[in-house]
């Protein structure tokens, strides 16, 4: 007896398959590349967030993911990605949940400068609140290990000069900053909670003052104030007293530690800075010379709370990650001049 035909082209027993099956789906092709690495950089379209999406793109394994609500970053700073097969940017804010499927999270989405982290102050403790609480859920449920940018400001104005990691700081907790410095040791504490009671993989850097190429030319920030100002010819605003320093990290350095930091093994807190400090009076002194001897320098009054001095010990740095910055502040100027003259118009005389 024949071989019963069913409808679908099988039959009931004996095989009698008319037609081919379906040629793969068109999408399988397109898979050209395996990524070992599918890592999610939050507030990829800010400034150190976007060059490091540029460094974790060199790597030919790594598939990136940006989430940012472009409240200070832009699209323009990761303009040669878009479209990249191993490149995605989801404009997403961190303070509502993200359900994704990643293995490494850095999280940096948090306004940095003051004049914008003050400028909606509870915004900013919810992004730095639930939006880390929301990174850490999502590193929970999928198991990714995840940084967090935290920074100088959690040691407040320091009585301990140079900072150590173990330094607990001096803080203001109802002060205009502290949105900011209170977010930040909130989300610190959060990570340590996660680890703790979840086993979640963390890293938490301390960056200290960062700058370079891409900074938004009115952040508000006293290199890219000062930089600005030189190009336009404006006299450089050195707020009172001008005996505060502060010590000034590139940004290449800085996402060198970063990265050197995910791939470790230690879970920090890890200062990453340049422990080059520098009061706000020479710092104006140096751009005025490598930019424009010709203009001014003119004391303005400061916010509150600002503090006095700052300068990283990156002894813990240097022993567990081998690193340490390599670009002075003399060489780095130059190079954030560059970009800053290509972006106001303003050529070299
Ligand atoms: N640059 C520094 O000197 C410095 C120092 C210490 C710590 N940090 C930390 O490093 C990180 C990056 O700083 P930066 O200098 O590149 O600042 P930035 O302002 O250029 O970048 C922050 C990015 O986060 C995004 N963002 C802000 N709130 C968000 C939200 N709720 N949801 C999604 N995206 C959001 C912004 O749009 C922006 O793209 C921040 O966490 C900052 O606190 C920076
Ligand atoms: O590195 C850090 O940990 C923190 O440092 C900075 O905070 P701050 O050091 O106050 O940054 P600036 O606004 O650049 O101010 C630095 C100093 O320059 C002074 N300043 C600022 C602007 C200006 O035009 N002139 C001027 O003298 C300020 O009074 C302050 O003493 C960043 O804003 C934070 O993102 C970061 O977390």
């Amino acid at each position: 007896m024949d071989a019963l035909e069913l409808p679908n082209g099988k039959s009931n027993g004996h095989v009698s398959i008319k037609t081919p099956p379906p040629s793969p789906s068109p999408f399988r092709n397109s898979k050209f590349f395996t990524a070992n690495l599918r890592i999610l950089v939050t507030g990829g379209a800010g400034f150190i967030g976007s060059h490091l999406v540029d460094r974790l793109m060199e790597n030919e394994k790594n598939e990136v993911i940006v989430v940012d609500n472009y409240f200070t970053g832009s699209k323009n700073n990761l303009m040669k990605w878009i479209g990249h097969p191993r490149f995605e940017l989801i404009r997403h804010d961190v303070t509502e949940p993200l359900l994704i499927e990643v293995d490494q999270i850095y999280h940096l989405a948090c306004p940095a400068s003051p004049i914008f982290y003050k400028y909606n102050p509870v915004k900013t403790i919810k992004t730095n609140v639930i939006g880390t609480l929301n990174m850490l859920g999502l590193a929970k449920r999928v198991g990714a290990r995840i940084l967090l940018t935290s920074t100088s400001e959690v040691y407040g104005d320091p009585i301990q000069h140079p900072q150590t990691e173990e330094y607990w700081g001096n803080v203001n907790p109802i002060g205009v900053r502290s949105c900011y410095d209170e977010g930040k040791r909130v989300a610190e504490t959060l990570m340590f909670d996660y680890h703790r009671q979840h086993g979640i993989e963390i890293r938490i850097a301390r960056i200290f003052n960062t700058y370079g190429p891409r900074m938004n030319i009115d952040d508000g920030r006293v290199v890219s104030n000062f930089i600005a100002q030189a190009i336009r010819g404006e006299s450089l605003t050195v707020q009172e007293p001008g005996t505060q320093t502060r010590s000034f990290c590139y940004v290449s350095d800085q996402v060198d530690g970063l990265i050197k930091l995910m791939e470790g093994e230690n879970t920090g807190p890890i200062n990453i800075g340049n422990p080059d400090e520098f009061t706000m009076l020479e710092l104006a002194e140096n751009v005025k010379e490598l930019i424009n001897p010709d203009i001014q320098v003119k004391k303005v009054g400061n916010t509150p709370d600002d503090p006095s001095q700052r300068k990283p010990d990156i002894t813990l740095a240097k022993k567990v990650l081998g690193w340490s910055p390599k670009v002075t502040l003399r060489d780095g100027l130059p190079l954030m001049e560059e970009d800053f003259r290509k972006r106001l118009g303003v050529l070299k005389n």
